[in-house]
């Protein structure tokens, strides 16, 4: 199957339309896309299919040449990504981007004050503090005890933890996470798993994974979308796409 359509009903983010041109190439072509509250969806396809352009488009990190995106029943085709962060969109990039000569904990009150409230939306209750925030998400993804060393000063897969936090920090109701595997230590992406699934659960949030861990992808998603040469080539369940014999051919049999 694939969104062609608008469904506005229920879902947090609907994108249509998407098209991405850089010069003659075309990146992006009438590409839809859409995630309901609380849904991780994971979107795969191979080298220079477009996944990590949709991402910058859905984000408004590049403007797209055409179509319209929806996040909460409100167009943000045209605003800023800083705007957009406010609304409850944020992301990872696939070089984290943490600041190296700041404390753990100076980056993840840094990232709050980013998308400074009030119109962000609440903390966890009047009762949680911003301090507080920042030790229990440390917590969740087992850093809080380094939370005074500097960020240059961690390994690739502790700086995607960090860059993690840094992205919930704000409540938002959507995170995309951009190859949120790439240079962990691989006996280190199942603990990743575990601690996105934990923020999954402990924030209510949306996630939107971008990745070549197709392992990853059918192991976190509740559905997965696949791009080939800037189109949707299949949207469905991981194993309605595992069986989807055009996604083998095309992705997955290579
Ligand atoms: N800034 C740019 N200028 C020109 N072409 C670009 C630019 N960014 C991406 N492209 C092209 O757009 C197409 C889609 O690239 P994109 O990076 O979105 O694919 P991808 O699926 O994320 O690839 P990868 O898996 O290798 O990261 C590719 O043909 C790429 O070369």
């Amino acid at each position: 199957m694939t969104v062609t359509q608008e469904r506005t009903t229920g879902d947090l983010l609907v994108a249509t339309g998407i098209t991405c041109r850089f010069g003659g190439l075309v990146a992006l072509d009438d590409v839809g896309f859409r995630i309901a509250p609380g849904e991780i969806v994971g979107l795969i396809g191979p080298n220079g299919s477009g996944k990590s352009t949709l991402l910058s488009c859905l984000s408004l990190g590049r403007r797209p040449d055409a179509g319209k995106i929806m996040l909460s029943g409100k167009d943000i085709s045209r605003r800023r990504p800083s705007t957009v962060a406010r609304m409850g969109l944020t992301r990872t990039f696939q070089d984290a981007r943490v600041f190296p000569e700041l404390t753990v904990l100076e980056n993840v009150l840094l990232s709050r004050n980013w998308t400074t409230l009030p119109r962000f939306g609440a903390l966890r209750g009047p009762e949680e503090s911003v301090r507080e925030r920042a030790d229990r998400l440390l917590d969740l993804v087992g850093i809080r005890s380094m939370s005074a060393t500097h960020a240059g000063e961690l390994s690739g897969g502790q700086q995607r933890l960090l860059e993690l936090v840094m992205a919930i920090m704000p409540s938002p109701k959507v995170v995309m996470l951009d190859e949120a595997t790439s240079g962990v230590n691989p006996a280190l992406i199942l603990e990743l798993a575990d601690h996105l699934r934990l923020l999954h659960r402990e924030e209510n949030v949306s996630f939107v994974i971008v990745e070549h861990n197709v392992g990853f992808v059918f192991g976190m998603a509740d559905r997965v979308v696949v791009l080939e040469q800037g189109r949707v080539l299949a949207d469905g369940t991981p194993d309605e796409v595992k069986a989807n014999q055009e996604v083998i051919d095309a992705y997955l049999g290579a």
